[in-house]
This record gives structure tokens, C-alpha cells and sequence, in this order.
């Protein structure tokens, strides 16, 4: 590969490792870049942005104070601006995104943990674009993309974050003066969170409860200046500071703002959709209620790729640790096995490799989807909208919890070095943690696709066509059933009919409770715990099914060898899924105790059958050390080396006695003190 600019020779393990492996590396690369022209391009914009180094920190960011971290992210922020520019004067809509997808990668060099700029483009620029009128996207669009000035999106308050209907910011059109005066009436209404908005940007996006002629029409979008673009002084009546240290996301510099009668233009309102005339009156979108909610969509499409690169980066460190790590002495007079060699740690990492394929691909499928949406909503069409909404909720919550959990296990599998910083995966999991509360919590998003399944099961039993991605509730309430075989398909199919089985169960729960005398507030209500499962269920067999038809797809025309170690993934995801949910398999499938220990068989044979791939398939992730950040993942393996390094650089090292030792050790030890 030549992706690294190595300082230290391939560790022998690796090298070892790298002959055994029995595919083409560099195929695979392009099978997830989507193309050897994205991979060369990708490539180009990390040599571009990586190459000279400038993005390098003269101190390790962890020793910094909070301040000075913050000072260090925004001058590097500065410095990637002028790659962000050069790669978007190719930008001209929302259908060119795959190149942020690049730029985002390209920033994991620049930030160990997150660029203030994060929202700016993350959320800020989606939102001009999708909520604006051609004519706001004239003025606003060339201001965003030059990054003249800096945004964020400002929506979550001290007291709502989920409940967006009962944000209590409001904006209030004054038609004397053709302006909308937003105030924040209590404590509870302060916008929290939103990222860069603590020290950083001058604009942002406020979500407010818009009245006009002395009625409320609910939550709107507006853009609002709140730093003088001379000074960056608050503007008067606007109140803005950062909210404070947290688990991760430190130098984001998320921040508060609260408005104290603050006038702004009739013009700043976006005007997409609903909109308000001089005189005041409220024009109503003729379309879908729910479009200024478009931006959380979008993000969470994202999201879902977002946490499979990071996935991508824990268990590259994770493989190639454990390919260098030995430990214990299983047989005797042997020496001691390569961490990587217990089955164990096989079960623990391969499902890590699988899943950020599994999730890669469903995210680039969701992205075809997502846009398919937008061109047909553009045509005035917004039937396809309710799918999207849940398809995109239930994989933003399913693979932000997954990812999660895969990356602590990534941490457990290397041991106490893991723990460290600089194994780079504590910053991977607080900001991977931090993905399954925002942009719409786990929970509520799983609840949302579950209002859409039990729709979608009403419609089935009543024999009305449902969508595509639940068209296996026909067979279900049809009462036809797959024999249970054991084959790649019949798992999907199974996953199918658990999640059939899950949602008929929660059907009946809401109307048994109902007729015992339950509201259908009361009855969902109580059936909660079963709503969530049974989105969850849905979204495996969705995943589960994109992720073997895309790999058949893609690998159609790939050499025998990728074909074969693509589709013992593929294999792995579903047996381990299968092996995971076998109590559900047993209720709601034909499966029989000995199908499911010949699936563990199955499952123990696949791991031993990818051991010999896998630092090539980690490889293939073609992740530069500048990305991964990580003594114990870097390409040469060189883990105890840079271990040591790193070690050395902690500011204790730089004296040989500190200065507590006169000040409190000797006085203590000589009964001093
Ligand atoms: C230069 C350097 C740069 C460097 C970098 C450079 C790299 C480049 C950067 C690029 C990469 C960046 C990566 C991104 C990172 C971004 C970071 C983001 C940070 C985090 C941002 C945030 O965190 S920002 C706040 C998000 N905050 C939520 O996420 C609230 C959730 N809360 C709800 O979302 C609603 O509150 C909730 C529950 C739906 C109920 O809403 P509600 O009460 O109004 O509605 P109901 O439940 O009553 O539902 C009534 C009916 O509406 C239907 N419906 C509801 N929503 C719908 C919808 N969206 N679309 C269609 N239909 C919808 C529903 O399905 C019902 O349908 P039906 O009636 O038919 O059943
Ligand atoms: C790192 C980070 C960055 C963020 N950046 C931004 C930003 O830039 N802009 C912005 O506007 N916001 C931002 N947010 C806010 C984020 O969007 C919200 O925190 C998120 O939507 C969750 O809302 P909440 O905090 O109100 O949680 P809550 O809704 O209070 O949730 C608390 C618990 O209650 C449960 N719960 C709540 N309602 C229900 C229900 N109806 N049924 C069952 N359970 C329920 C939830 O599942 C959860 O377990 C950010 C948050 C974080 C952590």
C-alpha cells in the first residue's frame, strides 16, 4: 500500500500478515470507496490536505488546557477551510455531497476530536439548501460556501431537545416594521447545545415558534445573525456563551444563546416551504407538515456512514494490535500465540470488519434512497417521505447503537493499552457515543419507525399495498411461512419474520389493552418496550438484506478471492445476528436447537476462515496513520515503539523530580506535614 509515509520499518507480524492474505487489497479499497475514480479522488484530497503536514500539533492536543484546545481546533479549522474551498467550487447541490464525505474523513487528521466548523457544513450550509427559496439561496449560499461567514443550527433548548413542538423560543412578526422579533421567555428556553455556537460562529439557524395576527403556526426556521462580523461582539440583545466541559466534543465549543426582543428581517425567515407576507398573513406549506424537519433527516442519513468509517478506524487499530500483541502460553513449550489467533478475539473484532461493510454500504443505498425522495418531492410528490422518515430513523439509531457498543469492544480487545489516548480509540467512542443521543435519541427514533410499521401492518392485514421495505408483512399476515434452511437467505428471511412476528405482537398487545378500556395513547404507551424491539428487528432484516444484495451486486464482476472473503462477511454478520437473537429465532421462526448449534459451528468455521485475511482487510480500509491517530493501529505496527514515544511526551516526563516532591512528598514521608 502506499498510502503511509512510514518512519519506522513494517513490524515482522504485519508483514507476515500482509503475505498470508489471499485477495487484492487494493480491489476491495475500491469496492468501498464505490470505484477506483472515488479512490483516486479521495486520494488526492488527503495527499492535498495531509502531505505537507500543516495541520500537525506542535504539543499533543491532550496536554493542552481547555482553552488552548479550543484555540488549536479553530486555527486548524482555518487552515482546512482552504481545502474545504478548493473541493467546493466543484460544489453545486446537495447531489455532490460525496465529496463532504471525503472532506470529513480528510478532518479526522486535522481533529482528534472535532472541528468547531463541524456544523457549518454538517448542518448549517444542508439547511440553506433545503429549506431556502432559490432567491435566499442566492444571497446566503455564496457567503456559506466561501465561509465569509460561520454558522450552526440552533434547535435543541435547556428544556427540550427531543420535543421539538414544545420549544418555547418564539418569533413574533411585527408587520409595522417587516421584522420578527424572537425572544426567550424563560430559563428553559435557551437554545443549548448547538456546536460552535459558544465562541465560534456569527450566524446560525434558530428553530422558534412562529405568530403572526396573534396565532401560533408552530416551529419555523430562521437565520440570525448574533456576532458583529467586524468585532464578533454579541450583537445587542442576543446572549451567547459555551455550556461547558464535556465527555467528548471539546473543542466544538457547543454553546447557549438566549434573545431578549431581537429583531430580525421578515427575509431571514426560510421561506421554502411556509411562508409569511409583509402584511403578516401565514402562507401554509401545501405539502408535507413535517419538511422543516428535513435537515434531521439528512443528518441522519449521514450519520449512518459516519459511524461506519469510525467503526472502520477502531478495529483497523484493533486488527493490527492484536496481529502484533502475544499473549499466554496455551500449549506448552510453544510460544505465545498472536492475540489475534483466540477465537475469542476473532469473535470479537470480525463483526466489527463486517458491520462498518455492512453499514458502509446500506448508508450509500439509504443516500440513493434519500435523494430518489428529494427529486420526487421537487416534483410536488411527498408520498415517499413517511418511508425515508423511518427508514432513515431506525438506521440512524440502529447503527449509532451498534457502532457504539463495537467500539468499546474494539477498546476491550486490546487490553489495557487500549485505554490509553493515544490507542486513539477513547476519542473514536466519545465521539461515536455521542451519535446515538444526537440528531433524535435512540429511542424516540426507533419509536417513530415503529408508528410506520404498525401502519404498515394495518395496511397489510387490510390487503392495501404497502412500500418495499415491509413488503414481507404480506406473507406474514397471509400466515405463509419459510422452513427454516439455514442458507444466507433463509437467515434474512427469518430476520423478516421476526420482525413480523414482533410487530403482529405489539399490534395485538395496543388492541388488547384497548379493549380492556386503554386510550391508544395509554395502550402504545405500555407497549413501548415491544415498539422498540420490533423496529430494531426491522431495521437488522433491512440491513441484513441491503448489505448481501449490495455485496452480490458490487463483487459481481471482483476476482474469485475478494467474491469469497466479501461473502464470508456477509455470512459472518448474518450467523452472528442469528446467534444473537436465537430467542426471538425460536418464537418466531421453524428453527430447532440442533439448527442452532450447527449455526455456531457454521459461525466458529467463519471465523477461522477470515483470520488469515484480516490485517488485509483492514488494510483495505486504506486508512492513513495521520487518520487513525494510533500507536497501536499505525501501518507499520510499530506498537511499542510509539507507544513509548507517546509516553514520553507526557508533560510529567519533561523533569526528572516535580516540584510536589518538596512541596508535599518529603514533608509527608518525614512527618512534616
Ligand atoms: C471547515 C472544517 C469542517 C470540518 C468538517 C468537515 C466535514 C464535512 C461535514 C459533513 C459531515 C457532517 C456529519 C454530520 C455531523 C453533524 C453533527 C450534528 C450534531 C448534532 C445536531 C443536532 O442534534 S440538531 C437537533 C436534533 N434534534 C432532534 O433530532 C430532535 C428529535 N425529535 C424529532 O425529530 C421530533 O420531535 C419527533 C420525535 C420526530 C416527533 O416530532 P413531532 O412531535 O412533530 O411529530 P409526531 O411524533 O407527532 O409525528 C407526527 C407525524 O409526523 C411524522 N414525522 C415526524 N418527523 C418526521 C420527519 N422528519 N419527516 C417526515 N415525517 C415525520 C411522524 O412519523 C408522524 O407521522 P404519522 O402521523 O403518519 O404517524
Ligand atoms: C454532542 C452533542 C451535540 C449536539 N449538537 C446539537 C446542535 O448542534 N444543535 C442542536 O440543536 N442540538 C444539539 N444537540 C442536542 C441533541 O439533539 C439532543 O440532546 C437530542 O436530540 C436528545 O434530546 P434531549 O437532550 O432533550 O433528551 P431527552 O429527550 O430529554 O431524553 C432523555 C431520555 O428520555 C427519553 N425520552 C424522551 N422522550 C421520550 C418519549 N416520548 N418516549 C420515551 N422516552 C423518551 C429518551 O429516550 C432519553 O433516554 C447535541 C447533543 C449532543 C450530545
Amino acid at each position: 500500500m502506499s498510502q503511509n509515509k512510514t518512519i519506522m520499518e513494517v513490524n515482522q507480524e504485519l508483514v507476515k500478515e500482509r503475505a498470508k492474505c489471499n485477495f487484492n487489497v487494493l480491489e476491495v479499497t475500491h469496492i468501498l470507496d464505490g470505484g477506483e475514480k472515488n479512490t483516486l479522488h479521495r486520494k488526492k484530497i488527503e495527499s492535498i490536505a495531509l502531505d505537507e503536514g500543516a495541520y500537525k500539533d506542535p504539543i499533543p492536543e491532550e496536554y493542552l488546557s481547555p482553552k488552548e484546545k479550543y484555540e488549536n481546533a479553530v486555527r486548524k479549522s482555518c487552515l482546512f477551510c482552504k481545502i474545504v474551498k478548493n473541493a467546493l467550487t466543484e460544489f453545486t447541490g446537495l447531489e455532490h455531497f460525496s465529496n463532504f464525505f471525503v472532506l470529513r474523513r480528510t478532518a479526522d487528521a486535522f481533529f482528534k476530536e472535532i472541528s468547531p466548523f463541524l456544523l457549518h457544513l454538517g448542518m448549517f450550509l444542508p439547511t440553506i439548501l433545503g429549506q431556502c427559496t432559490t432567491e435566499q439561496q442566492a444571497y446566503w449560499l455564496p457567503r456559506v460556501l466561501d465561509i465569509q461567514i460561520i454558522g450552526t443550527y440552533a434547535q435543541t433548548e435547556l428544556g427540550h431537545g427531543t420535543f421539538i413542538r414544545g420549544l418555547e423560543t418564539t418569533a413574533t412578526y411585527d408587520p409595522e416594521t417587516e421584522e420578527f422579533v424572537l425572544h426567550s421567555p424563560t430559563l428553559t428556553s435557551y437554545k443549548w447545545w448547538a456546536g460552535g455556537l459558544g465562541k465560534t460562529v456569527n450566524y446560525c439557524i434558530v428553530v422558534a415558534q412562529l405568530y403572526t395576527k396573534g396565532v401560533c403556526h408552530g416551529t419555523h426556521l430562521f437565520i440570525v445573525q448574533i456576532r458583529d462580523e467586524e468585532t464578533h461582539m454579541p450583537l445587542p440583545g442576543i446572549k451567547v456563551g459555551e455550556i461547558g466541559a464535556k465527555m467528548g466534543f471539546n473543542t466544538a465549543d457547543n454553546g447557549y444563546l438566549a434573545f431578549d426582543h431581537y429583531r430580525i428581517p421578515r427575509q431571514n425567515m426560510m421561506m421554502k416551504n411556509a411562508q409569511v407576507l409583509k402584511d403578516g398573513t401565514y402562507v401554509k406549506p401545501d405539502s408535507h407538515g413535517k419538511l422543516t424537519y428535513g435537515t434531521m433527516v439528512l443528518v441522519r442519513v449521514i450519520l449512518v456512514n459516519e459511524v461506519a468509517f469510525n467503526l472502520a478506524k477502531a478495529c483497523t487499530i484493533a486488527t493490527r494490535y492484536s496481529a502484533v500483541r502475544r499473549q499466554s502460553q496455551p500449549k506448552p513449550n510453544e510460544p505465545e500465540p498472536q492475540i489475534l489467533d483466540y477465537t475469542t478475539q476473532q469473535h470479537k473484532l470480525f463483526i466489527c470488519i463486517a458491520t462498518a461493510h455492512a453499514l458502509q454500504l446500506a448508508s450509500a443505498w439509504l443516500w440513493k434512497t434519500f435523494n430518489a425522495v428529494m427529486s420526487d418531492m421537487k416534483k410536488g410528490n411527498t408520498d415517499s417521505l413517511p418511508e425515508l422518515h423511518a427508514l432513515s430513523s431506525c438506521l440512524k439509531a440502529l447503527s449509532t447503537s451498534d457502532v457504539t457498543s463495537l467500539i468499546e469492544q474494539c477498546r476491550y480487545s486490546c487490553g489495557g493499552h487500549g485505554y490509553m489516548l493515544c490507542s486513539g480509540l477513547p476519542n473514536i467512542y466519545s465521539f461515536v457515543t455521542a451519535t446515538r443521543t444526537y440528531e433524535g435519541d435512540y429511542t424516540i427514533l426507533l419509536l417513530q419507525t415503529a408508528r410506520f410499521l404498525v401502519k404498515a401492518y394495518e395496511q397489510a392485514e387490510a390487503g392495501t399495498p404497502v412500500t418495499p421495505t415491509v413488503l414481507y408483512l404480506i406473507e406474514f399476515v397471509s400466515g405463509k411461512r419459510t422452513p427454516w434452511d439455514g442458507s444466507p437467505e433463509g437467515i434474512i428471511k427469518s430476520f423478516q419474520e421476526i420482525a413480523a412476528g414482533n410487530i403482529s405482537s405489539c399490534v395485538k398487545s395496543i388492541r388488547n389493552r384497548m379493549s380492556s378500556g386503554l386510550s391508544f395513547e395509554d395502550a402504545w404507551e405500555l407497549t413501548t418496550i415491544q415498539l422498540v424491539g420490533a423496529a430494531e428487528a426491522h431495521c437488522r432484516a433491512v440491513i441484513s438484506d441491503t448489505y448481501k444484495k449490495e455485496i452480490a451486486r458490487i463483487t459481481a464482476s471482483s476476482s474469485t478471492n475478494v467474491k469469497i472473503v466479501m461473502e464470508q462477511l456477509v455470512n459472518l454478520y448474518l450467523h452472528y445476528w442469528a446467534l444473537n437473537r436465537t430467542g426471538d429465532l425460536l418464537r418466531y421462526s421453524s428453527i430447532s436447537g440442533e439448527d442452532v448449534a450447527n449455526l455456531q459451528m457454521k459461525y466458529e468455521e467463519l471465523l477461522t476462515l477470515i483470520r488469515p485475511n484480516a490485517v488485509g482487510l483492514v488494510d483495505a480500509f486504506d486508512l492513513r496513520d495521520e487518520i487513525l491517530h494510533s500507536a497501536l493501529g499505525s501501518y507499520d505496527g510499530q506498537v511499542y515503539k510509539r507507544l513509548f514515544a507517546e509516553a514520553l511526551k507526557s508533560p510529567l516526563n519533561q523533569e526528572p523530580v516535580n516540584e510536589t516532591f518538596h512541596k508535599y512528598l518529603k514533608p509527608t514521608m518525614q512527618g512534616k506535614l
